[in-house]
């Protein structure tokens, strides 16, 4: 049975959850739950806080798990990354207060506070800087305004955050992070099968279905425009010179796409949602 290890809360912890329904499993029914048995697939789900799982992966305790990249480099787990799952995408940052004009080589016997020491400790080591570390939960964006730290280092989204506490990001990007499998290690048959049921859930959000009809003189044209992910499918349609296409486009595209298609002629141009894939 395949051990997973979930973020029980946090910033990754809903679309988690969400991708592992769409991708056919057992989700918990009560957040209070730890464990959840899915044996229709064979699996096992374990919720923990996102900083521990790639403890519990990297250990062997657990097969695979879902954290965040910026969370497995600081854990120094000997978890490996399997795939990204292109959620929680954040950017990890060193941060002053406005004006102050420290830049990454004045950081040298300066004190940064961070959730994340062993992420950004190895990030000053390899530059050579010795700076003194404060370790702190979260919030780290007071640690300056309450006289424990001269600059920070964190996790930035928007920057709404750093904003607000008079902040400014400077300094080269330390990591750039998002959610991401994560394995022990050892090759377990289960791994491939979530593995490419994940993926799969990518692809139905990432893509759309996209026919249309064109005249066969500009099929080329058209199907430059719309090569899918291997080929788009041709079919034959009663008049001669027409023909069908089917192709996966890029959800993001879908417009652009549709006004290209029929800029050259295409019409008739439908689009559907993807339930489900396998590629
Ligand atoms: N505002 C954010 N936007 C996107 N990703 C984020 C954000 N904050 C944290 N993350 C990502 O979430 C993971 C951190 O998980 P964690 O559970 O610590 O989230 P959290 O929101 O900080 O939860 P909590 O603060 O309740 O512990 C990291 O991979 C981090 O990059
Ligand atoms: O750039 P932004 O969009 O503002 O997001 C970044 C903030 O989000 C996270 O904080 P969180 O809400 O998890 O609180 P925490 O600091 O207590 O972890 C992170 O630690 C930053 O503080
Ligand atoms: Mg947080």
């Amino acid at each position: 049975m395949l051990k997973i290890a979930v973020p029980n809360k946090g910033s990754l912890s809903e679309t988690a959850f969400q991708m592992l329904a769409e991708a056919g499993y057992q989700g918990r029914r009560d957040s209070r739950e730890l464990v959840v048995l899915d044996p229709r697939n064979d699996v096992e789900f374990f919720y923990l806080r996102p900083r521990d799982i790639a403890t519990y992966v990297g250990s062997g305790a657990l097969d695979v798990g879902i954290t965040g990249r910026d969370l497995l480099l600081d854990s120094e787990s000997p978890a490996t990354e399997t795939a990204t799952l292109d959620f929680g995408e954040s950017t990890f940052r060193f941060a002053r207060p406005k004006g102050t004009g420290i830049e990454l080589e004045t950081l040298e016997g300066k004190r940064v506070a961070t959730s994340y020491p062993g992420l950004v400790g190895a990030f000053l080591k390899e530059r050579g800087i010795t700076a003194t570390l404060v370790r702190l939960d979260g919030a780290v964006e007071s640690a300056v305004r309450l006289g424990v730290a001269d600059a920070v280092a964190d996790v930035v989204s928007t920057g709404s955050t750093l904003r607000t506490a008079g902040l400014e990001i400077f300094g080269p990007v330390i990591l750039e992070s998002t959610a991401v499998l994560i394995s022990s290690g050892t090759e377990h048959p289960g791994a491939g099968t979530l593995l490419r049921r994940l993926q799969g859930v990518l692809v139905a959000r990432q893509y759309v279905l996209m026919d249309y009809d064109v005249r066969v003189e500009h099929l080329d044209e058209a199907s430059a425009l719309t090569p899918g992910i291997e080929s788009p499918t041709i079919s034959p349609l009663h008049d001669p010179e027409w023909v069908a296409v089917r192709s996966m486009v890029p959800r993001r595209d879908t417009n652009q796409v549709m006004d290209a298609l029929y800029e050259v002629g295409a019409r008739a141009i439908l689009v559907s949602p993807i339930h489900a894939a396998r590629i």
